[in-house]
């Protein structure tokens, strides 16, 4: 225990952290879904730096065609490139569904064709590297089902909000499909080896808190307070430092992602070095055409 100054001892308090003090109430969402013309998707921002990207096809369990994840990547670009968003969520429509993968009905040769791109795609695999890659932290809100390619959109997220409604698995060994990228690989670094096995190899569902036990999600709120514990947790993350943040994302994903990960981590060094009086008499020496002065300047001494 220790003394203050008063003399008196202060027992370590959680409450330190300050999170019991972090907002839960409603916002005030501005909807950008028509002015994106987007269809299968909805688009929202709130003025508090909350982007809310939602998959809008609830008669099929919010299953993703080709045409929704082109939206989808639209609406992850714009939420990154918008300077006034700190924090994504995604979600689905309506309270029984996150997603449900890929759209069965419109699994075509060799991916999936809604006749929107000149060849059946899988592209949901660019939409989670643009998801990894996004440098602001994005949390799945997770009510109902979150299956098959819908239940590895969730485990690309960096946090995961579940209702206790939720119910986690992977189908495609039964629907003749598999993920053998971040599905497997990511979902075993987060389960570990046996689980991930089972998960594919018995295609169960589990439910939230069987998710929770095996840390697929980060928190089990009940339905109804699920959108104001997700705010909670976006109110938190808008209120930390946004580089650091970028850099711990990169970081974490670097382990596993390789040189492009190692990528992620050295272009946030990068942005910093480009900030700092270091590298900005680099480039002002090159306009002045003079010769750098790089060792007159004392935090570039190292
Ligand atoms: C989720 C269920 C268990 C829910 O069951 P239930 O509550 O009884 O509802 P249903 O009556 O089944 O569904 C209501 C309605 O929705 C339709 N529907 C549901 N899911 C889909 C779907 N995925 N595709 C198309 N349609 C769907 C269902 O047919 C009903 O329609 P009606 O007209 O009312 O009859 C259950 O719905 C279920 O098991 N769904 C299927 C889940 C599934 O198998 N998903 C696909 C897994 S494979 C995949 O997602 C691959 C994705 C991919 O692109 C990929 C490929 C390669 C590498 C990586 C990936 C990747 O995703 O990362």
């Amino acid at each position: 225990m220790s003394l203050g100054k008063s003399g008196r001892s202060k027992a370590p308090q959680q409450e330190k952290d300050g999170f019991h003090l972090v907002s839960n109430k409603d916002t005030q969402w501005h909807d950008r879904t028509q002015a994106q013309n987007f269809k299968d998707i909805r688009y929202h921002t709130s003025d508090e730096g909350i982007a809310k990207i939602t998959i809008n096809r609830p008669e099929v369990h919010n299953a993703f065609r080709p045409l929704t994840i082109q939206e989808l990547r639209t609406a992850f670009a714009l939420a990154q490139d918008d300077v006034s968003i700190g924090v994504i969520i995604l979600c689905g429509e309506g309270p029984n569904a996150f997603c449900s993968g890929g759209d069965q009905t419109l699994r075509g040769e060799g991916g999936y064709d809604d006749g929107t791109e000149p060849v059946p795609r899988l592209s949901v695999l660019d939409l989670q590297v643009q998801m990894r890659r996004c440098p602001k932290p994005v949390i799945a809100m997770i009510a109902g089902y979150a299956v098959g390619g819908g239940h590895i959109l969730h485990m690309v997220c960096d946090l995961s909000l579940a209702a206790d409604n939720a119910l986690f698995g992977q189908t495609g060994p039964k629907v003749g499909s598999f993920d053998a990228g971040y599905g497997s690989s990511h979902m075993a670094r987060i389960v570990g080896q046996k689980k991930a096995r089972e998960i594919w190899f018995l295609c169960r569902l589990y439910n939230a808190k069987e998710a929770l036990e095996m840390k697929l999600v980060n928190s089990v709120v009940p339905l109804a307070e699920l959108e104001r514990e997700t705010l909670r947790w976006c109110r938190r993350i808008l209120a930390l430092s946004p580089t650091a943040l970028a850099c711990l994302k990169a970081a974490i994903n670097a382990d596993e992602d390789g040189q492009a990960g190692i990528m992620e981590l050295a272009g946030q060094a990068t942005r910093l070095y480009y900030l700092s009086e270091e590298g900005k008499e680099g480039r002002n020496a090159f306009v002045q055409r003079r010769p750098p002065a790089f060792r007159s300047i004392p935090s570039s001494r190292l």
